[in-house]
């Protein structure tokens, strides 16, 4: 279950690193945050590249952007979005994000990560979904899925299903290549955490690592284009917001096309689940779901949807940047090998778990996790009002020097293993925090440790030519060589 908000307080007032940020003297005004400067109507100077030439490379470079405000500004920054869209403000200090999520209290704010999507689902009168909702209808919605998705014991049920995909995909990699003399992850980690959310959303096998890769390719394809296209429509001119532009209708086709496959999905699972009212403890996922009595079909499938396209695109990625890590560190891998052979049964494997922690550490999937606050907060010294959007910008506190000392880009797992350097807990979040953590976690951590150890176990994992660095499309998502060779042990 979640660490709680109160036993997380309990951790940080030890922590070395807690600054105890409402204790400052003086406390300046919201309008003397420091930022870039302002343009009428534009917004800010940073902005208004965004606004004026939305051209990919501009786009693709966010997480840079966001970076350089951070070192020309300091550990909070204000931006003005421009176009009637009010401030954000940016914190890149572990302190500040404690006081944001201490106060979120029962039902967190969130700024939609794709107002697109929103916006679409709206359009279509669809429920806007878990990562979509604020308020009443997200607590109603995020309070039946709490159990059966966050619950360590209620996802090791999943664990049979998750070792089957594990093996699915080691099956597909030897094949693919022996086939072409090596595998591109791009394309089969899209394959398997489809695979995977297959098993756990819709109970079935949906075939995408064997005889229907096709089908999930084109489907992998249309969600990756929707996420490239909503980064665009993110920080360029919010003009869709009031007319249909070339963007917007090229959204909807998109959006059409992909909630159609996912509706047919949905529909075919749901009605071959039966209404039980025995035990639902020991049930899978949308079983539990129909088989709770404040839920209808329309319920059912809103969260189904909102776990399927917030799974797809965050897990696949995580697979790749896994396995180029423990590519471009052979004593890791030679390490994960050995602590698998030394005990095969066990699952606990903390050297591959401090692998995969750091991994998660040194490419987060995510900008930031974001809040709009509901009391009035300071923040580094500042007022900063109830109803301000604030991002906590994890990508940058994740690889702060001086939050990871020695090393914020060196891969080093060792880091997580060794009691005596504590890690501000506010600094390492790739989950969020509190009652809007990432719902799929378990389930994400899970289908990790399973399919990585499995695959070190077969293979030896290797990596050449173009590193993978990240780039902004919505997600920080893999650039360069995604093509990796795996020898069969
Ligand atoms: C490695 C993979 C993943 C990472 C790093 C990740 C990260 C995140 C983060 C940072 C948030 C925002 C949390 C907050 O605001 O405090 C989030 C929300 C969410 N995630 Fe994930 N996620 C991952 C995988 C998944 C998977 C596999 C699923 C579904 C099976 C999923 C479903 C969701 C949903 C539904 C939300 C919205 C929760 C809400 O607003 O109540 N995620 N995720």
């Amino acid at each position: 279950m979640r660490r709680s908000i109160k036993k997380l307080a309990e951790h940080v007032e030890k922590c070395p690193f807690n600054g105890n940020p409402t204790k400052s003297s003086v406390t300046r005004r919201f309008s003397e945050i420091p930022g870039p400067r302002e343009i009428p109507v534009f917004g800010n100077a940073g902005n208004f590249k965004y606004a004026i030439g939305s051209n990919a490379k501009t786009i693709e470079s966010y997480n840079i952007h966001l970076e350089e405000m951070y070192r020309k500004y300091g550990k909070i920054v204000k931006e003005n979005l421009g176009f009637g869209r009010k401030y954000v403000v940016h914190v890149f200090d572990p302190a500040d994000a404690q006081t944001v999520l201490a106060a979120d209290g029962k039902t967190p704010f969130i700024v939609p990560l794709q107002e697109t999507t929103q916006k679409y689902r709206e359009m279509k009168g669809m429920n806007p979904g878990l990562g979509n909702l604020n308020g009443p209808e997200w607590y109603r919605l995020r309070s039946s899925v709490q159990h059966a998705m966050m619950r360590p014991q209620s996802v090791q049920t999943y664990l049979p299903f998750s070792q089957k995909v594990s093996d699915d995909l080691i099956s597909h990699v030897a094949k693919v290549q022996l086939r072409f003399g090596h595998v591109n992850m791009q394309k089969v980690a899209g394959r398997w955490s489809l695979e995977s959310a297959g098993q756990i959303l819709f109970e079935k096998s949906l075939g995408s690592l064997g005889d229907r890769c096709e089908w999930a390719d084109s489907l992998i394809e249309l969600n990756k284009k929707i996420f490239q296209l909503s980064a665009k429509m993110r920080l360029g001119l919010p003009i869709f917001r009031l007319f249909s532009t070339p963007s917007w209708r090229k959204m909807v086709e998109l959006e059409d096309q992909f909630y159609a496959e996912v509706d047919r999905l949905m529909d075919n699972a749901l009605d071959k689940l039966k209404v039980n009212d025995s035990d639902n403890q020991n049930m899978r996922f949308a079983s539990y779901l129909i088989n709770r009595k404040e839920l209808n079909r329309r319920d059912v499938k809103v969260i189904l949807l909102s776990m399927f396209s917030d799974g797809l695109s965050t897990t696949a990625p995580m697979l790749i940047y896994n396995l180029y890590n423990i590519a471009a560190h052979p004593e890791a891998q030679r390490e994960i090998r050995k602590e698998i052979q030394d005990d095969p049964s066990s699952s606990k494997l903390p050297f591959l778990r401090a692998c995969i922690k750091e991994t998660f550490r040194m490419f987060p999937i995510g900008t930031e996790v974001s809040r709009i606050t509901q009391k009035d907060l300071i923040l580094s010294g500042f007022d900063v009002p109830a109803g301000t959007a604030v991002d906590i910008n994890t990508n940058i506190l994740m690889r702060d020097e001086v939050l990871f000392s020695d090393s914020p880009r060196i891969f080093k797992p060792q880091r997580w293993l060794e009691k005596s350097k504590e890690v501000h807990p506010f600094a390492f979040l790739p989950f969020g925090f509190g009652p809007r953590m990432c719902a799929g976690r378990r389930f994400a951590e899970q289908d990790l440790l399973t399919s990585l150890a499995k695959l070190c176990a077969n293979f030896e994992i290797c990596h050449r030519g173009e590193p993978i660095t990240q780039i902004y499309e919505t997600l920080l998502l893999p650039r360069g060589n995604c093509e990796f060779e795996f020898r069969k042990l």
